[in-house]
Formats: structure tokens, sequence, C-alpha cells
């Protein structure tokens, strides 16, 4: 068995009638690893999730889920816990009855110890007793997220669980997933915020209409040969300009996104030609004060895949 894989997917296929939703999909999740799934409407995030979760099986290729091969048969697997789409919840019933009652449904007798600490590790506390009609998305997608702590999940599958969170809500999630993964347990989530994939994820998948267009680590994406630009805010806006200039593989971008702001010049590079730049500024005695992409290597990443098929490439 192998252990230190959570998830090991090799050439899955998933079809809905002509629609090829998942496209020869490779996944390896290792044991306490936090992966991110991330792709433009439509990329097949939900149906590889809804996989992950026993809600469908694949009509090719190989998936093994926490060491164990999935069958044809549709089943959560052991050990699994998570939704897509959003959480079932019963509306006329208070968000700790709500967990009571999953908890029952599965055959489990939860002490109240238990329901009232996943309750505050998502920061439900307040509304316990509330009935979860009047929940909002937010509110909706943390019960969610506790009914999945309940069971004490090995792989935790979450679709978009950042969705209609308040910056809270968002604190909580995302200790709660960084303190599960600590202890070992996996959790591939799919979201359309690169900031909480770059908060969260070791590594992730970029998928394109059912096809991986990148999958590991977030600092080898950094690295791969894509210009980026970048805001460089010195002490001589007008000498920088000049010096950016004059510097090979350095162009000037002006009007990139980038807040209107006299003192910084918005540039495009490989990361060699901007070091070559940053050392020119140096030896010019020019101050620099802050040098950072205008968006992130996984933002343009998705940038470039979707400008690409815009473009028709
Ligand atoms: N039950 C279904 N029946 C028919 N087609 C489906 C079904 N589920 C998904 N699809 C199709 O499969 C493809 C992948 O859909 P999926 O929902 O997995 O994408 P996604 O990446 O989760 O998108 P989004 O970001 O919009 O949630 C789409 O073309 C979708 O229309």
């Amino acid at each position: 068995m192998d252990t230190l894989h959570a998830v090991r997917a090799g050439g899955i296929t998933r079809c809905f009638g002509e629609v090829v939703a998942l496209d020869s999909v490779d996944l390896d999740v290792t044991q306490g690893q936090i992966h991110g799934l991330v792709g433009p409407n439509g990329a097949g995030k939900t149906t590889l999730l809804g996989l992950l979760l026993g809600l469908a099986v694949p009509d090719g290729g190989r998936l093994d889920i926490l060491g164990t091969p999935v069958e044809r048969a549709l089943a959560v697997p052991d050990g699994v816990a998570g939704f897509v789409d959003a959480p079932g919840l019963y509306p006329s019933l208070t968000a700790r009855q709500n967990l009571a009652t999953l908890a029952g449904l599965r055959g489990e007798d939860v002490r109240t110890a238990g329901i009232d600490d996943v309750l505050d590790q998502v920061g439900l506390t307040d509304v316990a007793d509330d009935r979860t009609r009047g929940f909002s998305l937010g509110m909706r997608q943390r019960l969610g997220l506790a009914a999945a702590l309940l069971t004490r999940p090995r792989l935790l599958v979450l679709d978009e669980p950042a969705n209609g969170l308040d910056p809270a809500g968002k604190r909580h999630v995302h200790r709660v997933l960084t303190r599960l993964a600590a202890d070992g347990t996996s959790v591939v989530l799919s979201s359309h915020h690169m900031d909480d994939l770059e908060a969260l994820c070791a590594e992730v998948t970029i998928l394109d209409t059912g096809r991986v267009v990148f999958s590991g680590p977030l600092n080898k994406l950094a690295a791969e040969n894509r210009e980026l630009d970048y805001r460089l805010r010195t002490s001589d806006p007008d000498a920088a300009r000049r010096q950016a200039d004059g510097t090979a593989g350095i162009r000037i971008v002006d009007g990139a996104g980038a807040p209107q702001d006299s003192e910084v010049v918005v540039v495009r590079g490989l990361v060699p030609a901007l070091d070559e730049l940053v050392a020119g500024l140096v030896r010019s005695g020019v101050a620099v004060r802050e040098l950072a992409p205008v968006v992130s290597p996984l933002e343009a990443a998705f940038l470039a895949l979707t400008e690409q098929r815009e473009n028709g490439g």
C-alpha cells in the first residue's frame, strides 16, 4: 500500500456524452499536502473533485485514494470527506443540530464537545443555535467544513471553499486547513482566488478544458521561463526609466494595470534581466525601494492560459 500518497491518479478520463471533462489527467497528492486545482470555468475541477469524493467513477485511467484503488461502484472512500458545489444542510435545523444529524446518519455518536470544538474551529460558535435557513453562503461553507472535520478525514476535498467568506471567515478556514495539513491530512481544493491558493498550497494543478497544463510546486511556476511585469519603485524614477531602457531584456510597460504612482515604473522581463537592472541602479546610486510582480506568477500563468485561449492558441 502507498502510504505516502493520498491521491494517485494516472490518465484519468471522464466524459459527459460528447464532452470530455477530464482528458488523461495525472494527479499526485502526498500525505499532509494542500493541493490546489485552478482553471477557467468548465476546466474540469469539480468533475475531478467529484471523483475523489466517490460521487462518480472515471471512465478510464487509474485512481488510488488513500492507498486503495477506486472500484466501479460509487461510494465515498474511507477517510475522505468534503463537498462539491455546496454542502448539503438541513435548513430547518440549527448549525449544531445539523452536525449532530449528519454524524448520526453515519452511525456515529459524536459528543457535544466534539461538535462545539469544530464549530469553534470554523468560527460559528455564536450562531451554533441558529437555523441554517438564514445562513449566508460563507456561513454554509464553514458549516460544511465543520461537518467534514467531525469525520477526522485523512483526505479533505473542497470545491471553492473560499466562496462567500469575509476576511474573518477566511482566516478561520485558512487556519483550519493549515492545521489539518500539519497533522498529516491531505487537502485538495479548487479556487478562483489566486491569493488563497498562494497562501495555502504547496502545489497546484492548472487544468484547461480537461487537460493538465501545469502541476507542481508554486515556486516551479515562478521559475518558469515567463516574463512578468514588476512594479519598480526607486528614489529617482527618471533615472530608473533610463536604466531600464538601457538594460537588455527589459521593457518599460506603461499603463500595465498598476495604480497611478509617479514613483513607480512598471518593467517587463525575465529574472536575470531584472537582476541586471537592479545591479545597474545600485551602481548609479539609485535606491530600489520596491520590486514586486504586478500579478503573482500563478495569476500570470492563469492569465496567459486564458489569453492564449481567447486568441485561439
Ligand atoms: N453532469 C454533467 N453533465 C454534462 N456535462 C457536465 C456535467 N458536469 C460537468 N459537465 C461538463 O464538464 C466540463 C467540466 O465541468 P466542471 O464543472 O468539472 O468544470 P469546473 O472547472 O469545475 O468549472 P467552474 O470553474 O465553472 O466550476 C464542462 O464542459 C461541463 O459543462
